[in-house]
């Protein structure tokens, strides 16, 4: 069917998912990583990023916090235009694993294999890969350099988060070395650690992420700079991703319900891409059990059902002036 959202009533529909979910104290802010403990449990805010490279601000959408494992979808997107499709498949996997994003058991269950990009076993093997291998300061420039193209503009690194993740992150260390043990690091273990770590402190802001979200809706092409960031061909590889493990244990859950493939990160940030439409991020610290922001996932969910939208409806939806 042919569906057609005006751009008037999705920005109602978003000022309405604002109101409703802004008094929501559910959930916790992650507190294994000490920064993140202390950030203003009240910031919110939701940010939309349309075909056209037009964008909807709501709230706290210039605050720069933790990208966390949201950074792992950039990362994914880096290997597989370093690599290709295939490769990433052989060498890391694209398999859900159905427990938390920072499981050891997940490792050995899949037969000593990483899964997927999008956990923390696949996302620092993904690092280990990074071209150009054994460069460190090479492999960062290509990290952050991917981040800016998708997001249209630079990501920071928030040195505190920084120190305070390298200080703590013991269970990451076995992780790595693990997967060094079953050969599926693919550089230097401590240096692949060490980006992983770095890429997670990066401070980026919801704007930002939605129009890195609105990049992939775009089949690779940044609707804001109109720069092509990836092949198309790659789109529907790392839709699939985010969509089978986005959400870790809840994934299923959360497209059962939402309809959208999205990306969660412990520093509160969601990203969700419906293809060919737009890219939509939302951003509050506090977090369920699973690690994803309770309001970041009412205020998507909201949006899309109220709309009618959702990546297996089988519409052809169109938004319009
Ligand atoms: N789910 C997350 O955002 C986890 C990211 C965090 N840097 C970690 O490795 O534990």
């Amino acid at each position: 069917m042919d569906k057609k959202i005006s751009i008037s009533q999705l920005k109602e529909v978003a000022q309405e998912a604002y109101e409703q979910v802004k008094g929501n104290t559910g959930g916790k802010n992650a507190d294994y990583i000490p920064y993140l403990a202390n950030i203003d449990k009240n910031l919110f805010g939701i940010s939309i990023c349309l075909m056209n490279g037009q964008t909807i601000n709501i709230g706290d959408t210039d605050y720069r916090f933790g990208i966390e494992s949201v950074s792992k979808v950039h990362t994914a997107i880096l290997i597989l235009r370093q690599y290709g499709a295939q490769k990433v498949l052989d060498m890391i996997g694209a398999d859900a694993t159905g427990l938390p994003f920072n499981s050891i058991i997940a490792i050995l269950l899949e037969n000593d294999h990483p899964s997927t990009p999008l956990v923390n076993a696949g996302a620092i093997s993904a690092c280990s890969m990074v071209e150009p291998v054994g460069n460190s300061d090479k492999k960062w420039e290509a990290i952050v350099q991917n981040i800016t193209d998708l997001c249209g503009s630079a990501p920071q690194l928030i040195d505190e988060l920084y120190k305070s993740e390298t200080a703590t992150n013991f269970n990451n260390r076995s992780i790595a070395w693990l997967l060094k043990n079953y050969n599926r690091i693919y550089d230097n273990p401590d240096m692949a650690l060490d980006l992983y770590t770095r890429q997670c402190s990066l401070g980026i802001t919801a704007g930002q992420l939605a129009i890195a979200a609105g990049t992939i809706a775009n089949s690779g092409v940044n609707p804001v700079t109109k720069k092509e960031v990836f092949e198309a061909s790659l789109a529907p590889k790392i839709t699939s991703m985010i969509s089978t493990v986005g959400f870790y244990e809840h994934s299923g859950d959360w497209m059962y319900t939402a309809g959208i493939p999205a990306k969660s990160g412990v520093g509160g940030g969601v990203m969700s891409v419906l293809p060919g439409v737009f890219g939509a991020a939302a951003f509050a610290p506090p977090l369920d059990e699973a690690g994803n922001s309770v309001k970041s996932q009412l205020a998507i969910k909201y949006i899309m059902n109220k709309l009618g939208l959702g990546v297996f409806n089988g519409d052809r939806v169109t938004i319009v002036e």
